[in-house]
């Protein structure tokens, strides 16, 4: 896990030489993945958050996002990455990224840990993917079940038994 983050630091450190990078994490899942890469990035770096919530306590996306948390920054004429931790529909991101792209950032670019294709219901261009995974539902490193798990220091799969 540390090893594929260096690796995606190092590829941002090369293509942001010379700018700044202002990071938006998405609360809470890509808390812990944020500060991972924020601490391999040798730019001048900035970081806010945002909050958007679909999930509820179940384990499928309602489609519907609402935004529980603002951004405190303007991001007008910024170069921003948005890290997620894990792109599943695609719901959340489909519609946060034209929300974020309205306000003027000089660039926005996609970031994520982990990837599951096989879920994908809205189209997301992702620039920076850790890991696709298939379609289970996984915990730690900041994913969490019904809140609980964000704690586990690796990512672990919840099976479900009836
Ligand atoms: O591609 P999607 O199907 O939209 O799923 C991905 C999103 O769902 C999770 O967030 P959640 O709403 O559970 O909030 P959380 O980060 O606080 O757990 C996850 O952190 C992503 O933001
Ligand atoms: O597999 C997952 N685990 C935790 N949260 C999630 N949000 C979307 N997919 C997932
Ligand atoms: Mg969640």
């Amino acid at each position: 896990m540390e090893t594929r983050i260096a690796e995606i630091a190092e590829q941002i450190n090369k293509e942001y030489e010379g700018r700044d990078v202002h990071l938006i994490c998405i609360l809470k899942g890509s808390l812990f993945f944020t500060c991972e890469l924020a601490k391999r990035l040798t730019m001048p770096v900035t970081i806010d958050f945002i909050q958007v919530s679909s999930y509820g306590s179940g384990t499928v996306s309602s489609g519907n996002i609402k935004i529980k948390k603002e951004l405190d920054e303007s991001i007008e004429g910024r170069d921003v990455i948005v890290i997620e931790d894990i792109i599943d529909s695609g719901n959340t991101l489909s519609r946060l990224v034209p929300y974020l792209q309205k306000m003027g950032p000089a660039s926005l670019k996609i970031c994520t840990l982990l990837d599951k294709p096989d879920r994908r219901e809205a189209d997301v261009n992702v620039d920076y993917n850790g890991f696709d995974i298939p379609d289970k539902f996984v915990v730690g490193y900041g994913l969490d079940y019904d809140q609980k798990y964000r704690n586990l220091p690796y990512i672990g799969v919840i099976e479900f038994v009836d």
